[in-house]
């Protein structure tokens, strides 16, 4: 579904990626992992290209999108949905309407099938006496609920995550990854950034281990995470686990 040929990614002279090659398949939950600041936000971002590569190529379905224009960059941003560490919920907006407007704007969905699509995707986040409540009247944890209904009101092929839970407090953090875990069982192909390796464990079918910019090791969890084999990853979970 997602194929990344090459990936480099610079700011200045730092180079943060490093040739990365890499194919997430339909249906597939690919859990990152890695120390701070070893390029995975970055990773995550230029598969939608928020940010741009400095060389290499992605595919998306088969198609190169590294060139996308404007036009077809929003086009490719209805299709791969994308979850924030801090939310981004429009403040002044209900959190209906912020569900609803961009469906509606980008000319998806009628205001009456918005409100319809809205209204369903607050049951399925548990949310659904919130419809006209303001963001700044929500939890954190219930904030980042109404974000993913938010992302899934574009019907989106693919869900990347980008630390969802890492603004959150502890107590809320279960609320979110327990959502999470039922799209992954309705069968989203989702990519997350995260530090929760129960996550990983539990949910992801692969999981990547970046490091300096590189994927230094991948496996399903279950070898992950009993048989690393790089030095560098057997370090970082012997800190963590
Ligand atoms: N827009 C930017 N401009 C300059 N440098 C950046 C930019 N975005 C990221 N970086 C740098 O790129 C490196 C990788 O950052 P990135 O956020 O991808 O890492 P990360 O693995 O996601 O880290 P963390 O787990 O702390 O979020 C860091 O050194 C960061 O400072």
């Amino acid at each position: 579904m997602i194929d990344v040929k090459h990936l480099s990614k610079s700011f200045g002279e730092v180079e943060v990626l490093k040739d990365i090659n890499e194919t997430i398949d339909k249906g597939e939950k690919v859990v990152i992992v890695g120390p701070s600041g070893s390029g995975k936000s970055t990773f995550l971002r230029c598969l939608n290209l928020m940010e741009k590569p400095t060389s290499g190529d992605i595919f998306f379905e088969g198609e190169n999108i590294t060139q996308a224009n404007e036009h077809e960059m929003n086009k490719l941003r209805q299709r791969m949905g994308m979850v924030f560490q801090h939310f981004n919920l429009f403040p002044h907006l209900t959190i209906k309407k912020n569900i609803t407007l961009a469906p509606v704007k980008l000319g998806l969905m009628t205001a009456d099938e918005a409100d319809k699509k809205a209204e369903e995707l607050l049951e399925r986040v548990g949310l659904p006496d919130k419809a006209d409540e303001y963001p700044s009247r929500l939890s954190g944890g219930q904030k980042q609920r109404i974000a993913i209904a938010r992302s899934l009101a574009m019907n989106p092929e693919v869900m990347l995550f980008d630390e969802p839970t890492s603004a959150l407090d502890p107590e809320m953090v279960g609320e979110v990854l327990e959502l999470m875990k039922q799209l992954a069982n309705d069968g989203m192909t989702m990519v997350v950034v995260t530090h929760e390796m129960g996550f990983a464990r539990e949910v992801a079918s692969r999981v990547l281990f970046m490091a300096d910019g590189k994927i230094l090791e991948q496996n399903k969890p279950s070898e992950f995470f009993a048989h690393p084999e790089n030095q560098r990853l057997k370090d970082f979970l012997s800190k963590i686990i």
